[in-house]
Order: structure tokens, then C-alpha cells, then sequence
């Protein structure tokens, strides 16, 4: 059995995060594991609280595993602070993953801060460099480059630049683009697009810990990274367009339609 593993904050709500990122691995069969990062009290309009766990505690989880269990691939979500991120860059440069990918989770759709903004320059120092591939959305991206990134041209240019801080590879995700949901894929030789259908809906919540914990479990399967981006891209896809209309805001996605269709 093919296996991976997230390393992120929990979503009682159950729609983004850790949540997410176990739903998407057993809906396309990776076996699944998990090192918590911080716990959020959140529904589908917001968060209400979070509390981290320590380094130590993160830092065991991933001992434990990694001294157990063979982990084809890693992604990575809300990272919370600076000590948190040390110790998972330590944990990742110790155990050597074959493949990282780092969604740099910063703020929740409902405008929470899921990273200390403080702690963005060491996210930037300390994983960056780590990752096989980054995947930042439109708002991600303007705080790593420091501009504004509304255009398909300003994406390339960003993806550059974020590629130049030492991934091995970006994927700057183009959900809140005005053109259309189109992701824009650079591995410091090559642009590659990856196009969206835009479905018309308000549960989106999770689509990036998604999309990322896709990306992760097809690279777990063996599959090229562009190959991986492109099932993934079809996988957030159909999860979006069987989206569960739960809560009273942002709805999840559905990861088990083909197994449960809605009105079953
Ligand atoms: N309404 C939509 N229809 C189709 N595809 C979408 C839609 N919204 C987002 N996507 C796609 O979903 C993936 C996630 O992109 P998005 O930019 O929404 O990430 P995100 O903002 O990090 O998500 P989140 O913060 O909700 O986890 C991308 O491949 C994007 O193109
Ligand atoms: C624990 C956790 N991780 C990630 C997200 C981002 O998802 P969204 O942008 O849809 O709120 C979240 N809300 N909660």
C-alpha cells in the first residue's frame, strides 16, 4: 500500500486541513497518516480559536512515524509559528522524504491568520527550500513577492520569483483569479498551465489543503509531478463540483461522490 503523510493544523468542521488532507489520500487509496500541528476550533464561517501543540509533540510525531512506517510523499499545511516550522524543517532534513508539498497556508477563507505573520519570513528560510513543490494561491503569492498578482503574466512572474527562493518546483494556484480557475506550474525551466471549469458555488472550503494533499498522494502512487498536478487538478475538480452544501458558510468538498452519490 502506498502511503503519505500530512503535517498540518485540524479542521473540527472537517472541510480543510488534516481532515481534508486524510479524505483526499483514502479517496484516491494512499494510506494515510498525520503529524497535528496546531488545533482549530472552526466551522464553515470561521475560526473561532487555535491553540498549537508544542515543538516537542509535533517533532515526536513525526519521529514516530518516519521510525515505523516508509512515507512515499509529504505535504505540508498550516504551520502556525516559527517554532513549529523549525521543527518540521529539522524533522524533514533528518528523514529525507523523496517528495515534499508545501501548501503555505497563511489566512483561512474567512480572513483568520493561520500563520503568525511573523513567522512568514522563517516559513519562507526554512521550507521553502525543502519543498518539491510550492503551492501558494493568488493571496499567498502577493505576500511572497510583495506586489499584487491579478493576471496570468503576473502569476509567471511571481512563480519565477518564488522558484528562485529554492523550491524545486511552484504551482501558483489561480482559484480567485477573475480569468478563470487556472494554476500556473514552473520548474525553473518550463511553464506549464493547468485549466479549471469555474463551478459557480460557495462551498470551497478546503479546495487548496485539497488540491495539495492530491498532489501529494499521486506523487505517493508514482506518478510524474506534472502528471500528479494534472489527476489532482481533475480530483479538486470533481470535489468541487459535488460540494456539500453544509453549514450556514463556505461549505466542504466532496471526496467519496463516486462512492456516495448526493441525494443517496
Ligand atoms: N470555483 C472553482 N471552480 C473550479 N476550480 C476551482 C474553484 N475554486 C478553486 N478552484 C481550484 O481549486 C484549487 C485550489 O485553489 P485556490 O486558489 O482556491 O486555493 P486556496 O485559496 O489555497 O484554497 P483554500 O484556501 O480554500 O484551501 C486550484 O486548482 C483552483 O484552480
Ligand atoms: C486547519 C486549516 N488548514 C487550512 C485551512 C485553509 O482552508 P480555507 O482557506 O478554505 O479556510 C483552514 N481553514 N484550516
Amino acid at each position: 500500500m502506498k502511503t503519505a503523510l500530512t503535517i498540518a493544523g485540524s479542521d473540527s468542521s472537517g472541510g480543510a486541513g488534516i481532515q481534508a488532507d486524510l479524505k483526499t489520500f483514502s479517496a484516491l487509496g494512499v494510506y494515510g497518516m498525520s503529524a497535528i500541528v496546531s488545533v482549530t476550533a472552526q466551522n464553515t464561517q470561521g475560526v473561532d480559536d487555535v491553540e498549537d501543540l508544542s515543538p516537542k509533540i509535533i517533532g515526536g510525531q513525526i519521529n514516530a512515524i518516519f521510525r515505523d512506517i516508509p512515507v512515499g510523499a509529504v505535504k505540508i499545511g498550516m504551520v502556525s509559528n516559527s517554532a513549529a516550522i523549525r521543527t518540521i524543517a529539522e524533522k524533514l532534513k533528518e528523514f529525507r522524504p523523496k517528495y515534499v508539498v508545501l501548501d503555505p497556508v497563511m489566512v483561512s477563507k474567512s480572513g483568520f491568520d493561520l500563520l503568525k505573520p511573523e513567522a512568514r519570513e522563517t516559513l519562507i528560510r526554512e521550507l521553502l527550500p525543502l519543498a518539491t513543490v510550492v503551492t501558494p494561491n493568488l493571496f499567498e503569492t502577493e505576500r511572497l513577492v510583495g506586489r499584487k498578482v491579478e493576471t496570468l503574466e503576473a502569476m509567471r512572474q511571481a512563480a519565477k520569483e518564488i522558484f528562485d527562493m529554492g523550491p524545486e518546483s511552484v504551482l501558483v494556484k489561480g482559484g480567485h483569479l477573475e480569468e478563470g480557475p487556472i494554476d500556473i506550474f514552473y520548474d525553473g525551466t518550463q511553464f506549464h498551465q493547468f485549466a479549471g471549469k469555474r463551478i459557480d458555488t460557495n462551498n470551497t472550503h478546503g479546495t487548496g489543503c485539497t488540491l495539495s494533499s492530491a498532489i501529494a498522494a499521486y506523487l505517493a502512487k508514482g506518478l510524474s509531478l506534472a502528471d500528479a498536478i494534472q489527476e489532482a487538478k481533475t480530483y479538486i475538480q470533481g470535489a468541487i463540483e459535488h460540494s456539500l452544501p453544509l453549514g450556514h458558510g463556505h461549505g466542504p468538498t466532496h471526496h467519496f461522490y463516486r462512492w456516495f452519490p448526493e441525494g443517496e
